[in-house]
């Protein structure tokens, strides 16, 4: 039996707070609406009081949102309190979430107080927030920076007032996992009333440790964890909920489990990441692009032989299809047979070497190789035996100069070779071949393709040839388009001369 840990979602504000990440109304109900089917318990919808279009977020959202508690932000004001409480006129299940700085530096430089006067405005404003719901959660802000002492005189207090959930964040993200495992273990060992409410963790990303301090906090005993879709929040983010979540999956020895039905967990990711402008970086544990892709040689070949050989998570149960082999210059024989496998093109062991040193002069030149170029590969294989071959190929061409081209010729083992001009580099390689290959021939169609994007990128070439009367259709693929002209012109021509 594991225990139960409560996932709090703050994405919608926390994360919100990013810059250039604000959304509208519109859009924070679909987000609300994808967490709740993702299965989070809270979803901290935004902070009421800082603008009429986040107190209005939180109003739609109460009213779209059936059974996750809709949590309103407030600092420990009155009026933020009272405008949260409106805001949640319509929810089901609300909370509102007051506190206030607790750290030696907020307590001096933010509010120029001390430490007797931070107690009492913390038990004011839970006893305020109180007064119009049942359920409210207190943080005390920069708890990562605040001596466990003081903290757990902080603590006791709100709980006393009517705290039902106790925040504990790590506000600038400053703390080391054992440390805020001990903090959370302190708090649970030294305050009266403490078994009676939850404890939750907040903690930011500013050292790279967010997921790591989670995971000690609730080693500690908090059983809320307060995170974000990606990871997103201010500055280096906050807590990404996929970390927590399949990090307590795949430790099953921890006792720990949530209520998230994971396999929406990478949907949730793409819709946040898009309506926010905001990229996941590749290699992001869980949801970043690279996250199940594997692209070197030794690696691919493990994962074809065993998924589990480089893989500690299936990517099904996180909502991603299947992993992927990424063809590049790292990349062994398995890699390139099973793509080929998977493409319905088997070969020869013999065919295959072939086409595997041709990948590799392709790969050298092309970043990453995909399924158009393989298939490329498999084809040239295939025409091999074909009785006209392009031997060799050079062009001069330019602004201002006429273009000029020298081919050489493989007939039937035969070498021949031509020069010719033309009013570009295509038209000079395609009369040079003319003077080899002394046909009536007619060049009808020509069409030149990028296969994706970008200047490294491989060119496809369809051309119609007529000849006696007849069409023949030629093709080939290249990242030269010169020479894949050239080769559509041969391709086409190989169909009529025997
Ligand atoms: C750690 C966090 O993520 S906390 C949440 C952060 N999110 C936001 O700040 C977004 C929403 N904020 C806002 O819209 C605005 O800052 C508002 C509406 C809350 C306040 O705006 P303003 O009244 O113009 O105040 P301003 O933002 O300049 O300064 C914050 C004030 O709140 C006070 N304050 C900050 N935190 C708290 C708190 N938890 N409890 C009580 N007062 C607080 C500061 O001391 C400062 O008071 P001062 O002006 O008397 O010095
Ligand atoms: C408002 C609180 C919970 C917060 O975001 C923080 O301390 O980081
Ligand atoms: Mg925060």
């Amino acid at each position: 039996m594991s225990d139960r840990l409560f996932i709090f979602d703050t994405t919608l504000r926390d994360g919100e707070q990013v810059p250039g990440c604000q959304l509208n109304t519109v859009e924070k109900i679909e987000v609300a609406k994808a967490l709740e089917e993702l299965g989070v318990d809270v979803i901290e919808a935004g902070f009421p009081v800082s603008s009429p279009g986040d107190f209005n977020s939180v109003v739609e959202i109460s009213k779209a949102v059936t059974w996750p508690t809709i949590c309103a932000l407030t600092r420990a004001v009155e009026n933020d309190i009272r405008v949260a409480a409106e805001s949640l006129q319509y929810a089901k299940h609300k909370r509102i979430h007051t506190g206030i700085g607790t750290s030696d530096p907020h307590i001096k430089y933010k509010f120029n107080s001390n430490r007797e006067e931070i107690i009492e405005r913390a038990v004011a404003a839970v006893k305020y927030a109180k007064s119009f719901v049942e359920d409210v959660q207190f943080y005390a802000e920069d708890a990562g920076r605040t001596d466990n002492e003081y903290l757990a005189r902080v603590v006791e207090a709100v709980i006393k007032a009517g705290a039902t959930v106790v925040n504990i964040p790590d506000t600038t993200g400053y703390c080391m996992p054992w440390e805020f495992r001990d903090k959370i273990k302190y708090l649970m060992e030294h305050v009266d009333g403490i078994h009676r409410v939850t404890i939750a963790t907040h903690c930011h990303n500013d050292l790279g440790m967010a997921t790591a301090n989670t995971i000690s906090g609730v080693m500690g005993g908090a059983r809320q964890a307060e995170v974000t879709i990606n990871g997103i929040g201010e500055r280096a983010g906050n807590t990404s909920l996929e970390e927590v979540v399949m990090a307590f999956r795949s430790h099953k020895e921890l006792g720990i489990d949530t209520n998230i039905n994971a396999t929406k967990i990478c949907g949730v990711s793409r819709m946040v990441s898009s309506l926010m402008n905001m990229p996941v970086q590749p290699n992001k544990a869980i949801v970043g692009r690279n996250a199940f892709a594997h692209s070197s040689g030794i690696h691919q070949d493990g994962v074809l032989k065993n998924r589990e050989s480089y893989e500690i998570i299936d990517p099904k149960d996180v909502g991603v299809d299947e992993n992927s082999i990424v063809l590049t210059a790292r990349s062994g024989r398995a890699a390139l047979k099973h793509r080929l496998h998977v493409l319905g093109v088997e070969l020869s062991k013999e065919a295959l070497d072939k086409a595997y040193e041709a990948f590799l002069r392709l790969a050298d030149r092309k970043k990453e190789i995909n399924d158009d170029d393989v298939l490329m590969l498999a084809g040239e294989h295939h025409k091999a035996n074909r009785r006209l071959k392009l031997d060799f190929l050079q062009v001069t061409s330019g602004v201002g100069v006429k273009s000029v081209a020298s081919i050489g010729l493989d007939i039937a083992g035969e070498k021949f070779e031509a020069c010719a001009s033309g009013n570009g580099p295509v038209d000079a390689a395609i009369t040079a071949i003319k003077q080899i290959i002394h046909r009536k021939m007619l060049v009808k169609e020509f069409l030149i393709q990028a296969i994706n994007k970008g200047s490294n990128d491989i060119g496809k070439v369809h051309m119609t040839v007529e000849y006696d009367g007849n069409s023949y259709y030629g093709f080939s693929a290249n990242t030269d388009i010169i020479a894949a002209s050239a080769e559509a012109f041969i391709d086409a021509i190989n169909k009529f001369v025997h």
